[in-house]
């Protein structure tokens, strides 16, 4: 799988911090675990799994549990890519739309993000512009 500006090595370290971070999922509910990867502009990769809650709703995706990572590491913008799994064997795993609006705070539209099946063997890039088109964001504030 290629990238544009992000070496291989990179994008292998990114999907492995995924796969490994889906193990870390707290998901007694839904059984479903996910876990996400993301890259800094100075190539520091976080990452974040699913922690789910007693009370339903109050559940936290593995995409926004990693981004509060990179945000409280003090890292709000530049970010390079995002890497997420899940528990599907066949599917690739795509954010979900809270999480679609959470990224589209913190990056440009063609931030990619590279979605994976649960092993890895399956793969889709989408940009963020393209999964969440027409975004309401920070600059319709201004
Ligand atoms: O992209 C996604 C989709 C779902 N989930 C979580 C939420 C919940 O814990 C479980 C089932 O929806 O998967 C994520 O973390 N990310
Ligand atoms: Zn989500």
């Amino acid at each position: 799988m290629k990238l544009d500006g992000i070496e291989d090595r990179l994008l292998g370290a990114l999907r492995k911090a995924a796969l490994e971070a889906c193990k870390l999922s707290y998901s007694p509910y839904s059984h479903f675990r996910v876990g996400c990867s993301i890259l800094t502009n100075d190539d520091v990769i976080f990452t974040g799994a699913n922690v789910e809650n007693a009370s339903y709703s109050n559940c936290i995706c593995a995409e926004r549990s990693a981004m509060i990572q990179v945000l409280m590491a003090g890292y709000r913008s530049g970010w390079k890519c995002m890497v997420v799994c899940g528990d599907s064997k066949e599917e690739c795993v795509s954010p979900c739309g809270v999480c679609r609006q959470f990224i589209n705070e913190f990056v440009v539209k063609d931030f990619p993000i590279v979605m994976l099946n649960s092993t890895g063997s399956r793969s889709k890039v989408m940009t963020i512009g393209e999964l969440l088109p027409m975004a309401f964001g920070p600059s319709h504030l201004a």
